[in-house]
């Protein structure tokens, strides 16, 4: 059952107010793919994620994770579940090095004790955790450096690995590349790409295109809250839906 998606959204709808912000939207995700959402201002982007990830419940629609209905799961249990996210705001400590950032996200996961103070920089499953994912994403020579005085760009890394410190099955990325500097673009989308290639699944939405192009195995186009298209980005790039969708924007 190697085909089986691991992640399938079913005519997902969302509708507050009488705005219908979420319109019948159906994709699924296949073991160890990454899938990019993309889409204008407005086109119901982070709703979906939002909705994959738990923060919204949907009006129509189901959420499966690897066979089994997430829908009416709250975020905690859906991430113990296997899905992981990121979130644009950052979830740092940012006077904790970043050691102790990760450290504290594998002792959450591991379901241990959260302690600061219990075999600091050790050989216990937290801190051997916390140094594989470090060193994963590049940051191994920041171990002890204070995360609020990390880039932008080792932030996001930092984020990262306090999220593979839990060990999800399915990754959630929003909009990665927000905040940003252009330097730290490159790399930042090196460390998504091993990610990727160490055969996790990923779903990440971003609003850079040429990033997303330049990741992704297929990519999901948002406009107005529908589904437009989900294809190769070569197949979405020459879609005139998509190319009128993005009229007066860059494709
Ligand atoms: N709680 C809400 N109440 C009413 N309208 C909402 C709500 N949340 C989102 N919307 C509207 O739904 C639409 C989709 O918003 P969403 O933030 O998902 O788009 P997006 O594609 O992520 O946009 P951007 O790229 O600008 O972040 C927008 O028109 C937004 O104003």
């Amino acid at each position: 059952m190697a085909d089986q998606p691991v992640l399938t959204v079913e005519h997902l709808g969302l509708s507050i107010g009488g705005a219908r912000i979420i319109d019948d939207v159906t994709l699924s995700i296949a073991p160890g793919e990454l899938l990019g959402v993309i889409g204008p201002n407005g086109a119901g982007k982070t709703t979906l994620f939002n909705l994959v990830s738990g923060v919204l419940t949907p009006t129509e629609g189901t959420v499966v994770l690897e066979g089994r209905d997430v829908t009416a799961m709250p975020i905690h249990r859906r991430a113990r579940a296997g899905l992981g996210r990121t979130f644009q705001t950052s979830s740092l400590f940012p006077a904790l090095s970043a050691f102790e950032n990760v450290r504290l996200a594998a002792q959450v996961a591991l379901g241990h004790e959260v302690s600061l103070f219990r075999f600091p920089r050790g050989t216990d499953d937290a801190s051997r955790v916390a140094r594989d994912r470090l060193d994963e994403v590049g940051l191994a020579h920041h171990l002890d450096t204070e995360a609020g005085l990390l880039s932008h760009g080792d932030k996001r890394k930092l984020e990262i690995a306090m999220l593979l410190a839990g060990e999800p099955r399915v990754i959630l990325l929003d909009e990665p590349m927000a905040g940003v500097g252009s330097a730290d673009v490159p790399g930042l989308m090196e460390v998504i790409r091993s990610v990727h290639r160490s055969g996790r699944t990923v779903l990440m939405v971003e609003h850079h295109m040429d990033v997303v192009l330049g990741l992704v195995d297929r990519v999901a186009v948002m406009h107005h809250g529908q589904l437009l298209a989900c294809d190769t980005p070569a197949a979405v790039m020459a879609n005139p839906l998509v190319q009128s969708a993005y009229l007066g924007e860059t494709v």
